[in-house]
């Protein structure tokens, strides 16, 4: 890995995808298609893309039961813990309705309101990601969404993995469908024959998932749209190179384009860091992949101070932010920006990936300036109550009709003053 001594702007290499010419409008063109054919569209797509000759859509319930069949009844139990984890650090935000009332008989409030629907995409490709079925459906099943719809790419012989099946099952998701990329997309937003539509789509995906997401925006809601995965990691000297090393690089294994950085005052750790980096990638199954992220977006910043390393992670916006110091709890009110902060060296990545509870879909990007992990509101409306006595509007009617008129708006006023006309 890089050392790069920190000068007085860092611009850290990332990866935006906004896609090419020709893909964009491939997904125009799948997604206007499967507004026009419906179900015909996705099969004939699915065949295309996926390989697979399907006679239905939709998961039969015997497919979910021999899922259960292939799987190692301690993983089914590892997943039961983890979903009990991250259920219960999600009821910790769900928010409750609330009212208020004044001695003029005025009630203001707040109804929260779960949404009807929500759909979950899960890629498919080479991976398959059961902890990031938990982490999307947990939060939209914590909120109270009743009908909760997945869809993710089958195998040539028609098959999704029996971990996906089963961490979907275990999770609460009321439908699945058999379905990727933007007509699964395109699915999920208008509906066909036999997908009913939601209201909201969430979940990862590849480029043609991302672009079919932005175009049907605003017809549904989206979550965000998530670009490689990336880790910083603030050490100082007291931190241990090979445990650096494996937390940057559980990170590069995930994609050529993640993003795995290290800020550090300590000289002697950023070279350490950089050779163990070296040596645990030769043995990695994904070595490829992680030495090609590592080669074109791996760096260790060298700064002259601890705080010179604060200022540099908050300029970053890390999606993922590993404090491995002294006192790492002591520093975290000095970060403003972070998508998911690990304290100290027993808070390696990898357990908030898939154990300890909080969300693992993050902001990324930098937009964790201005964002926040998935959580329980994403899948929640707010709705605002107003009630207000005779009394109240009495005593506020003229402020409120001089309000409108300021505004040019006389029906407005008038819609008030109409109350308290003398017959
Ligand atoms: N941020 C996270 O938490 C997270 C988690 C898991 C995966 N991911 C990301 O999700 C992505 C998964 O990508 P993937 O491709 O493996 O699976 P995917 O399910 O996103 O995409 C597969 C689908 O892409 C479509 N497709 C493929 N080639 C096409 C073409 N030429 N024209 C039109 N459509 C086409 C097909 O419909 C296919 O079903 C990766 O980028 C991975 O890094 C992110
Ligand atoms: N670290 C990824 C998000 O950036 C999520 C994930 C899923 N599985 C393993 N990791
Ligand atoms: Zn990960």
């Amino acid at each position: 890995m890089k050392i790069v001594p920190v000068t007085e702007t860092i611009s850290i290499k990332r990866s935006i995808d906004s896609g090419t010419e020709e893909q964009r409008a491939a997904v125009q063109s799948i997604l206007s298609d499967v507004r026009k054919n419906g179900d015909a569209a996705v099969l004939t797509y699915t065949k295309k893309f996926d390989g697979a000759d399907l006679d239905q859509l939709r998961v039969k319930e015997d497919e979910i039961a021999e899922a259960y069949e292939n799987m190692d009844g301690e993983i089914i139990s590892i997943i039961r813990e983890a979903i009990q984890n991250i259920r219960s650090f999600h009821e910790k935000q769900v928010r409750n309705s609330w009212m208020m009332t004044d001695e003029s008989g005025t009630i203001l409030g707040q109804k929260m309101t779960p949404l009807d629907s929500a759909g979950v995409y899960v890629p498919g490709g080479t991976a398959a990601y059961p902890s990031s079925v938990l982490m999307n459906v947990i939060p939209a099943k914590t909120a109270g969404v009743k009908r909760i719809v997945m869809a993710t790419p089958p195998n040539e012989n028609g098959k999704i993995p029996s971990a996906v099946l089963v961490a979907a099952n275990e999770a609460g998701v009321s439908e699945i469908y058999k379905t990727g990329g933007a007509q699964a997309i395109a699915a999920l937003a208008y509906g066909t024959e036999s997908i009913r539509p939601v209201d909201k789509i969430v979940g990862p995906g590849n480029i043609y998932v991302a672009l079919a997401k932005r175009e049907v925006f605003g017809d549904v809601d989206i979550d965000m749209i998530a670009g490689p995965s990336e880790i910083a990691v603030l050490a100082d000297a007291t931190a241990k190179a090979n445990e650096v090393a494996a937390d940057l690089l559980s990170q590069a294994e995930h994609d050529m384009r993640a993003c795995s950085v290290l800020v550090t005052e300590s000289r002697e750790l950023a070279e350490e860091t950089s050779k163990e980096v070296q040596k645990q990638l030769e043995s990695l199954p994904r070595k490829e992949i992680a030495q090609k992220a590592i080669d074109d977006y791996g760096v260790i910043y060298l700064t002259q101070s601890l705080q010179e390393s604060i200022e540099v992670i908050n300029s970053i916006a890390p999606e993922h932010l590993e404090i491995m110091t002294e006192e790492p709890m002591e520093l975290l009110g000095q970060i403003r920006n972070a998508g998911a902060i690990f304290l100290g060296r027993y808070s390696s990545e990898p357990v908030g990936d898939y154990f300890a509870g909080p969300n693992h879909v993050l902001p990324t990007n930098g937009t964790a300036r201005f964002s926040s992990p998935l959580n329980v509101d994403d899948f929640m409306k707010k709705s605002s109550i107003i009630s207000y006595s005779r009394k109240a509007l009495e005593e506020n009617a003229e402020k409120i009709a001089a309000f409108a008129r300021l505004e040019g708006l006389e029906a407005h006023a008038r819609a008030v003053e109409e109350r308290f006309k003398k017959e």
